[in-house]
């Protein structure tokens, strides 16, 4: 299973396009020292860009649905999501061995503690790449309960490897276990969690189809 990040039809391509556009322009805000002239200029250019987006707008993000293909795609996904500007976005693909993994790198403006990543987006990763464990393994669910261990500090700016496994399930209780490593493997943020399938999706799916 892999989440698309692109979304193959031209105006949702476009969408995303732009999407990309804002994560740089995110990434300037954190980091740019212009001074305060030139901070009130652009702040009143977005404002305009703002609005003209806002010209036509949803009330809720770009949905969770099975491709024609049949892969899942969640355009509007804060972890997962190509539309999403919030998202890396993660490109999430089936582990070589079993379970599920995806190569991240993350950016300045995740800072936590001074020069490392924030706790919490790192449990975001793992619970999303948790979750995606255990669709895969065809037993999607919603997270009950996630523990993280935060073994070292989660650098950003450099190649992190994270994946994932499902590990067993009882009735629509499933466990996944997964953790973010250096590309060398160690591990640098551990996770076990616990997700359980709505009784309505055993019917209807998490998409509602
Ligand atoms: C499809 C692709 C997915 C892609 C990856 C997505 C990853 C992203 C995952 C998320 O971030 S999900 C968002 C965070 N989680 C939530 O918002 C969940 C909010 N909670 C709920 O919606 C419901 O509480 C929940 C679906 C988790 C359970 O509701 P149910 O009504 O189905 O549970 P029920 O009360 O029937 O209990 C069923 C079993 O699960 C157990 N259980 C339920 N909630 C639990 C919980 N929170 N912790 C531990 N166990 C829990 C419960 O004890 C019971 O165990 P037993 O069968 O052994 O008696």
């Amino acid at each position: 299973m892999t989440i698309e990040v692109t979304a193959g039809e031209p105006r949702l391509d476009a969408l995303c396009v732009l999407a990309g556009q804002v994560r740089e322009l995110m990434d300037a805000v954190a980091l740019t020292d212009v001074g305060e002239e030139e901070l009130t200029a652009v702040t009143g250019e977005l404002s305009a860009l703002t609005g003209r987006l806002r010209a036509a707008a949803r009330t809720t993000p770009q949905p969770f649905e099975v491709a024609p293909d049949g892969t899942l795609r969640h355009l509007g996904n804060a972890v997962t999501g190509a539309a999403n500007p919030h998202a890396l976005p993660l490109a999430v693909e089936r582990a070589p061995g079993g379970g599920v993994r995806a190569e991240l790198v993350f950016r300045p403006l995740h800072e936590g503690p001074p020069g490392a990543v924030h706790g919490g987006i790192s449990a975001m990763i793992l619970d999303h790449l948790l979750g995606q464990a255990v669709a895969a393994a065809g037993l999607a669910g919603m997270t009950g309960t996630l523990t993280v261990r935060y073994r070292a500090p989660v650098p950003y700016g450099t190649p992190l490897v994270a994946t994932a496994e499902h590990t067993r399930s009882e009735g629509r209780k499933s466990w996944a276990d997964g953790r973010i490593a250096l590309p060398d493997g160690t591990p640098l943020a551990e996770a076990t969690g616990l997700f359980v399938t709505p009784a309505g999706w055993l019917q209807r799916g998490p998409a509602g189809q």
